[in-house]
């Protein structure tokens, strides 16, 4: 469960009460997540949710995070909105936790994904693309390949206790990743822009099959628009049993070109931008699974999950051969 912080009743009234929202009638811990502290917040005027931010959430960073889903939201992107307090302000402090609260949006992620998910969270990724165009404040990716030799190096000691040769097979794919990344040396840069960095199926909602909105953009950040393709990519179009599934990710790329077309150059890219992404989650999975105490109230995700992800990508000559 992701609540890493208890909130007092008395703190939460005093803070509840600078919005105009009504007042409290409960607060619950949402159990999903692994990243900030979420709770259902129910007043006498609607739901709302109420976000603690922990772990790898820079506190400066949050304005632009909320900017971003504030001026998405005004452009009818279905998103949280952030709720500004009695005085205007979006983001304040609670239980010694930056603090927010955002609209509730309706709906339930798929937990079981069929070819038309793909479809609708290709086009609804390319329109954020499309979107966002307007919103000009950039964020660096700090989840991108600068930040992953550091990562590595803090799993090096006890990365091979989850999988034998795991450290070596990271620094193998590092090596191949490195020069073959757009911009580096001859590599054309690619169409860039806001993107959302994160968008797993647990953030993605659906009502009756129909997309009914996106959440959790705290990975938010300026990229190349085709690297946003290639995390869901990894993160949809695999099997349980980690097989990649050549149908949904069809789905998902024309689903996004439906809104925005691929160049030549960005389909050139996928493949090694997928296996970037795939090293991404493989590597902060790894770093949660070997940092995680046992008694702690959140379950790590498998890592392995995308060793077998990093595998496939690896092996794809490009252009894919599948699109
Ligand atoms: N605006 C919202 N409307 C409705 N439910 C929400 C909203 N935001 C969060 N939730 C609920 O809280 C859960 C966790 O939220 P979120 O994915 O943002 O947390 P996280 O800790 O950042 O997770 P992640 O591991 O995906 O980074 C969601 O699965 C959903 O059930
Ligand atoms: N979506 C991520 C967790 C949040 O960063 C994962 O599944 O590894």
């Amino acid at each position: 469960m992701a609540v890493y912080t208890d909130v007092p009743p008395d703190e939460l009234a005093k803070f509840v009460g600078g919005y105009d929202i009504g007042e409290p009638v409960s607060c619950h811990g949402i159990a999903e997540g692994v990243e900030n502290s979420n709770f259902l917040l129910r007043t006498t005027r609607a739901d709302f949710i109420l976000t603690l931010y922990e772990r790898r959430v820079n506190p400066d960073e949050l304005p632009w995070f909320l900017g971003l889903m504030q001026y998405l939201a005004q452009r009818g992107l279905s998103c949280p909105r952030p709720v500004a307090d009695r005085a205007g302000v979006t983001l304040g402090t609670l239980a010694g936790r930056p603090a927010a609260i955002t609209t509730f949006l309706q709906g339930a992620w798929p937990r079981r994904i069929e070819v038309p998910h793909c479809e609708a969270v290709g086009a609804a990724m390319a329109r954020l693309h499309r979107d966002g165009e307007g919103y000009t404040a950039q964020r660096r990716n700090s989840m991108g390949p600068a930040a992953w030799s550091s990562l590595l190096d803090s799993c090096r000691a006890t990365g091979d206790q989850v999988q034998s040769g795991l450290i070596a097979e990271i620094d193998d794919a590092l090596a191949f990743i490195g020069p073959s990344w757009p911009g580096q040396g001859a590599r054309p840069v690619l169409p860039r822009g806001q993107i959302h960095g994160d968008l797993f199926p647990d953030n993605v909602f659906f009502i009756d099959g129909h997309l009914s909105g996106l959440i959790d953009f705290y990975f938010a950040c300026t990229d190349w628009f085709a690297y946003d393709l290639a995390i869901s990519l990894n993160a949809w179009c695999f099997d349980e049993t980690v097989t990649f599934r050549p149908d949904r990710a069809r789905a998902m790329v024309r689903g996004y070109e439906s809104v925005r077309p691929l160049d030549a150059a960005e389909r050139a890219a996928l493949p090694v931008l997928a296996t970037g992404a795939a090293v991404r989650f493989l590597l902060t999975r790894l770093y949660d699974w070997l940092n995680t105490p046992p008694d702690a109230l959140v379950t790590p995700k498998n890592p392995l999950d995308y060793l077998g992800r990093l595998r496939f990508f690896r092996t794809c000559a490009a252009p894919l051969e599948w699109l």
